[in-house]
């Protein structure tokens, strides 16, 4: 039952009077951390390099889960601590990142996510933007969806990668629970539902179940989609719980994509002049794009450097080369870093037999 008078039983107010007393402690262990931060910020102006390292960051989380003896949950430590790390990161320099706005899309949840609360948000309104902004030095940092459990590849993001001087220092993942919201708490009378096209093919089934005749429309967000839902009470959105409570709408609908294990992951990009490549962190990724001449074999040739080395290749992806010719790009991301010899010469022989080769980047695998 909900405490409704001040607590007197003495056993509660005993472990309250401690926790308090924890909360200072900690309050003054985390003040000592922030001020070593800002003496490392002191160091990285002086030596001219930069603030943020994402192997640094994922070789703290890693060591502390390692060394975690409970009874705190291991899935505890990495939000915990990102947060930290964000607090303690913002005291050297400001972090500006760019992703798919406005506030409550799942693009803002992996931003967060990725690097705490404490940065500045710099919405857009499409993938391009990001990457546009990205680019010119506006942001940082962006945040993009590279690709969905349910739906593949986010291909914009993969074709922008080819063009746009950007690379990857990182990835992050979320589990995408997508709502239907609207404005009025009914399934009733509604005349459009409005959101991504990845959402909305994320949640055919539901809709084809439950809203047959109604229109799906297209937007260029599923925050967007909502917003749109709270201006029109006949409009239903697809979106997060956070965006529903943005924009003041009910969940109708809970939980209505097809695979309860609905993931997108998130690739977190930078401008090389900005940024160097992250140092190994022990579990890195690195990830490229490549095209082979159309020739019989030119495919598997270009696989057997990965197979010698001994170098695990977690993703195979292809996008059209749009030649006209049927020929493709191929995204590729393998296990290790290039400071690896094994890795190295993999890499070195890969790119001897390619005809397009691009490194996107060296990055921590995403650690939760
Ligand atoms: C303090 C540092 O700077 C940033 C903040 C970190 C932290 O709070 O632990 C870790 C890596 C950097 O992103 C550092 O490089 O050690």
């Amino acid at each position: 039952m909900a405490e409704t008078t001040p607590a007197t039983n003495p056993a509660l107010l005993a472990l309250r009077t401690q926790i308090d007393a924890v909360d200072r402690e900690l309050l003054s262990l985390l003040n000592r951390r922030a001020s070593l931060a800002q003496e490392v910020g002191e160091v990285k102006k002086k030596e001219g390099s930069v603030a943020f390292r994402p192997e640094r960051e994922a070789q703290v989380i890693d060591g502390l889960k390692a060394k975690n003896p409970g009874p705190l949950h291991s899935d505890s430590v990495a939000p915990i601590w990102r947060e930290i790390m964000s607090a303690c990161r913002a005291l050297e320099t400001p972090t500006r990142v760019a992703y798919l706005g406005p506030a409550g899309t799942f693009s803002e949840e992996a931003a967060l996510g990725f690097f705490g609360s404490s940065i500045v948000k710099v919405q857009c309104a499409s993938i391009d933007e990001v990457f546009r902004t990205t680019s010119a030095g506006a942001a940082d940092f962006g945040v993009v969806p590279v690709e969905n459990s349910t739906e593949g590849v986010v291909a914009r993001s993969l074709d922008l990668f080819l063009t746009e001087p950007l690379f990857i220092i990182g990835e992050t993942s979320l589990a995408v629970r997508q709502n239907l919201l609207r404005k009025e708490n009914s399934l009733a009378n509604v005349s459009a539902v409005c959101a991504h096209p990845q959402a909305l093919a994320q949640c055919h089934g539901w809709l084809s179940n439950h809203l047959p005749q109604v229109e799906r429309r297209p937007v260029s967000s599923n925050a967007e989609g909502a917003r749109l839902a709270s201006l029109d009470p006949s409009l239903a959105a697809i979106a997060s719980e956070r965006a529903a409570s943005e924009f003041g709408l009910h969940v109708v609908g809970p939980a209505i994509q097809d695979d309860p294990h609905n993931r997108t992951r998130f690739a977190i990009l930078t401008h090389p002049l900005r940024h160097p490549q992250p140092q190994a962190s022990g579990h890195d990724c690195t990830s490229l794009v490549v095209s082979v001449t159309n020739r019989p074999g030119a495919v598997h040739d270009m696989l057997v450097p990965l197979k010698q080395h001994g170098v695990s290749m977690t993703r195979f992806e292809s996008r059209p080369a749009r030649s006209g010719q049927w020929e493709y790009y191929f995204y590729i991301d393998i296990q290790g870093h290039p400071d690896q010899p094994a890795v190295a010469t993999a890499l070195k022989e890969l790119r001897s037999v390619c005809a397009f080769f691009k490194v996107l980047g060296t990055y921590p695998i995403d650690v939760h």
